[in-house]
């Protein structure tokens, strides 16, 4: 079916995600040395063939119509494109919070996508972050308990969970915040504890789902220096946004349209290097 026509996510650079692998085993076909120097690493993520399509009373909404996709470790990695073009679906199916009509996940090798929700759930505790544009936080928590509970959850002791969630408030600069409630903080407060959370177990991915877009310029340059910084320090990123700017803070961008992949560019292939934040930061209010 063209409708269902898969489309190729493999980055400008020649790395290769496709080639249909034809069992739960790891991938044979490493991809090749990216822009961003991630050499024969086997990715932390690879789907090949995603789709997607809501079905209710009205006409069939086709979100996501064949999806071949590779994040390799410490790559950042952005998906823009316009309201409803199905960035968040391919989020979601990626981060298993909703399941694919078709198609095949991995994650560090090992396919993933026929897992249950607990097993799943497990994976988004220890292996993959998540943060969202609502910050999801639990409110009658203390910002302390919100980034302690996953540690704990996940088989921390009490004082690694402790240690962890003081490392991560002084490396967001939220010391002082941690008996405070998730709704006396400001938005971008609350998002920098959501990334605390997310990334307390050291997840080799971290999924933003348009992390900024509750947020003002001054909590989005917040929010993007420091996964820009994260992102430095070599923790991968799959950021959804419909802001070309935030975007340019990628190694990689990739413009989806209409449920497929319209362009995948390797920045550091043509500028020697993502912008950083340098966009972000001459967001004015
Ligand atoms: N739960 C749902 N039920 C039915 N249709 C849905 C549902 N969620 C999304 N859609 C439809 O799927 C398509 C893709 O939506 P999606 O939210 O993934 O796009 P998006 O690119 O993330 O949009 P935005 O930038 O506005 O968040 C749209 O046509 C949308 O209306």
């Amino acid at each position: 079916m063209s409708d269902e026509a898969r489309s190729s996510v493999v980055p400008s650079s020649g790395a290769a995600s496709s080639g249909a692998a034809s069992s739960d085993a790891p991938s044979p076909d490493a991809p090749s040395a990216g822009a961003s120097g991630a050499a024969a690493a086997p990715p932390v993520l690879r789907a090949e063939g995603l789709v997607k399509t809501y079905r209710g009373e009205g006409a069939p909404a086709h979100a996501v119509r064949g999806v071949d996709l590779v994040v390799r470790p410490g790559e950042f990695v952005a998906i823009t494109g316009p309201s409803g073009a199905g960035k968040s679906t391919l989020l979601h199916l990626l981060g298993g919070l909703q399941r694919p009509d078709s198609g095949r996940i991995w994650l560090d090798g090992a396919r993933v996508d026929g897992h249950s929700e607990a097993r799943w759930a497990v994976l988004r505790r220890r292996r993959i972050g998540v943060v969202f544009q609502f910050f999801n936080l639990v409110s009658n928590l203390t910002v302390a308990d919100n980034i302690e509970l996953p540690a704990l959850l996940a088989g921390s002791n009490a004082r690694q969970a402790r240690a962890e969630r003081h490392r991560l408030l002084t490396e967001l600069g939220l010391e002082g915040k941690e008996r405070s409630m998730p709704g006396e903080l400001s938005g971008g407060e609350q998002q920098r504890v959501a990334l605390a959370r997310a990334l307390v177990n050291h997840p080799g991915l971290l999924l933003a789902d348009e992390p900024t877009g509750s947020l003002d310029s001054k909590g989005t340059r917040e929010v993007m220096r420091l996964l820009s910084d994260f992102h430095q320090r070599g923790q991968a990123i799959l950021l959804v946004t419909h802001d070309h700017r935030l975007a340019s803070a990628a190694d990689r961008v990739i413009s989806f349209f209409d449920g497929r992949v319209a362009d995948d560019a390797v920045l550091g292939a043509k500028t020697g290097g993502g912008r950083g934040v340098a966009g972000v930061l001459e967001l004015k209010d």
